[in-house]
């Protein structure tokens, strides 16, 4: 096999495994009201680390489409079309956008970057995030702006972050032992 298709095979290996994680990360949840904890934020911090912009945002779309048709990918192992139109889908199409914004600190080319970079991607990223799904709640469940950061932020927002720095720091262990190529 030539190196260029070993490549690629490698990277659709990835794919896969970072959207199995990102599934199996929305399924272990604590329902503490309208959106749950879970630890999609994770997988997909890392997911745009290893994957870039481009594979990640594809890789997402992907996600969601399977998701919508009936594999149970969503939070607490939730399916459907019903969901990218439920209280959470802010949040699924902020991590579209989070996916493209944390890859463009690598541009998927499994190259060192450092703890500093890594973690202010993940933040602008989970900033897209947030703003996705604070503003549906405020939409979809006709919130003000004061309650719907009460359910859709302040609970998670610490934990997230934590979540970022272990995304980067797993990155940075993957490309230090060469197990991205
Ligand atoms: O329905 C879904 O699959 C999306 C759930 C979104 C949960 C959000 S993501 C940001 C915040 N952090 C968490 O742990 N949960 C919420």
């Amino acid at each position: 096999m030539s190196r260029m298709a070993l490549g690629d095979l490698h990277k659709l290996v990835w794919t896969a495994l970072l959207a199995a994680m990102i599934a199996a990360g929305a399924y272990l949840i604590v329902p503490i009201g309208p959106v749950p904890v879970s630890m999609q934020v994770l997988f997909i911090t890392l997911a745009g680390l290893v994957l870039g912009p481009r594979r990640g945002m594809a890789c997402f779309l992907l996600y969601l489409a399977v998701g919508a048709a009936g594999l149970p990918v969503f939070a607490g192992g939730a399916s459907g079309v019903g969901v990218l139109m439920g209280p959470t889908a802010g949040y699924l199409y902020g991590f579209v956008v989070m996916i493209g914004i944390v890859g463009l600190a690598t541009g998927g080319r499994s190259r060192m970057v450092s703890f500093v970079r890594g973690f202010l991607f993940g933040v602008l990223g989970l900033g897209a995030a947030y703003l996705g799904g604070v503003g549906w709640l405020m939409y979809s469940l006709e919130m003000s702006l004061h309650k719907a950061m009460a359910v859709g932020f302040y609970p998670f927002i610490l934990w997230d972050l934590l979540k970022i720095v272990f995304a980067t720091a797993c990155y940075r262990i993957l490309v230090r032992y060469s197990i991205l190529r």
